[in-house]
């Protein structure tokens, strides 16, 4: 491969309806789409997967558009490029910045992917055909609206189901949904909205027979999150304190966590991601592919690594019509009977919907 020019694009598409975390609602998701455009004229696509704010992670559309214009795009650019994983070594010099990094490294294995004509899956070692996914549904204004929320979630064929709890919505919320569906598989999300000093309330949450809690406690934290699950039954599963290899290291040593969350975009995209499954395989840790609110280049790159051997958890893939009216990919990803089938062809297995790029696009820059 060699980089002859790359091209950042800011999109922005409005979700159906909003999504609320304890963190923060997103209505409007503005993300980029990096393009690495190779010698020959074929282009590998990427997403730049952070929020407009910084309230998930620390890094926003603008911090990655910087960072990618200043550095990380110069350290490819005009570059051969024999391997993917050589785009992980040449940012390893940059500090964290993981979703710029992705951005561009996710479009860079895209091309590989293609100029091998070897689907995306199969390349990273992937061996499911099909993936198993959930759906995670954000606060609701009323318990009666989650509940309509999650019978349509069922209706419609998922059988994991992940909702947001805060230390406000929490023991009532999980109550009302296990009095209406007393054995669905249920996990909770918690962002980081609790402490240690909320040991008591987290410790009834086991009443509840979830499938896991998700990072109740602080983003960058492994410590606390090792001495709460010595003191919970709940299995922890850890989604903003892993960024990296090491850290998902520290967290074994520990006994931080019993899963893990990987999302492409926290760890800075495949190369990493694939350790960390390697390195959780190893020990014993199940782990299960997280979501970022994708358009179709993000949820074809998901679904490619969600195909890994030990994601044994439904993943945060739904079907892309729950997000939006129409996506920048066609077809459209769909889950049928919760699976969605992992492509066979050649790349990401899906074709950008260009007219309806150009359409989202309110930026552009070309870099050459
Ligand atoms: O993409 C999806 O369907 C899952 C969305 C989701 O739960 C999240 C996306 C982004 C940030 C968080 O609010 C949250 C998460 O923590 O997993
Ligand atoms: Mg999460």
């Amino acid at each position: 491969m060699f980089i002859q020019q790359v091209i950042v694009r800011h999109v922005a598409m409005m979700l159906k309806t909003p999504f609320k975390s304890g963190v923060d609602t997103i209505s409007k998701k503005v993300f980029l789409v990096v393009e690495v455009h190779n010698d020959d004229g074929t282009i590998g696509y990427g997403e730049g997967l952070a929020f407009e704010r910084p309230y998930y992670t620390e890094e926003t559309v603008e911090t990655m558009t910087h960072i990618l214009e200043t550095v990380l795009i110069p350290a490819v650019l005009h570059k051969t490029i024999d391997h993917p994983s050589y785009v992980h070594n040449l940012f390893q010099p940059v500090r964290r910045n993981y979703m710029a990094k992705a951005a561009i490294e996710t479009a860079v294995w895209d091309l590989y992917a293609q100029l091998q004509k070897k689907p995306l899956a199969q390349l990273i070692g992937g061996t499911q055909s099909a993936v198993e996914v959930g759906v995670a549904i954000g606060l609701q204004p009323s318990e009666e609206q989650l509940v309509a929320r999650i019978q349509r979630a069922l209706d419609e064929g998922y059988r994991r189901i992940k909702v947001k709890i805060t230390p406000q919505h929490d023991v009532e919320l999980l109550e009302t949904i296990r009095r209406h569906f007393p054995d669905i598989s249920l996990m909770a999300d918690a962002n980081s909205a609790y402490t240690l000093d909320d040991i008591e309330q987290l410790k009834a949450l086991d009443a509840f027979n979830l499938l896991m809690i998700e990072q109740p406690l602080a983003h960058d934290d492994v410590v606390d999150h090792a001495a709460l699950q010595r003191h919970i039954q709940t299995p922890i599963c850890l989604d903003e304190s892993i960024c990296s290899l090491d850290d998902m290291k520290r967290a074994v040593k520990l006994g931080s966590c019993q899963i893990v969350n990987i999302k492409l975009a926290r760890v800075g995209g495949f190369t990493e991601a694939i350790r960390i499954h390697d390195y959780c395989e190893q020990h014993g840790i199940g782990v299960w592919c997280g979501g970022m609110l994708e358009a179709g280049i993000g949820r074809s790159h998901a679904l490619a690594l969600a195909s890994l051997p030990n994601f044994i958890y439904a993943a945060d893939i739904a079907s892309a019509d729950r997000y939006w009216e129409r996506d920048i990919v066609t077809p459209i990803i769909a889950s049928q009977d919760a699976h969605i089938n992992v492509p066979t062809s050649a790349g990401r297995g899906f074709h950008i919907d260009e007219a309806y790029l150009e359409q989202v696009t309110i930026a552009k820059r070309c870099i050459m």
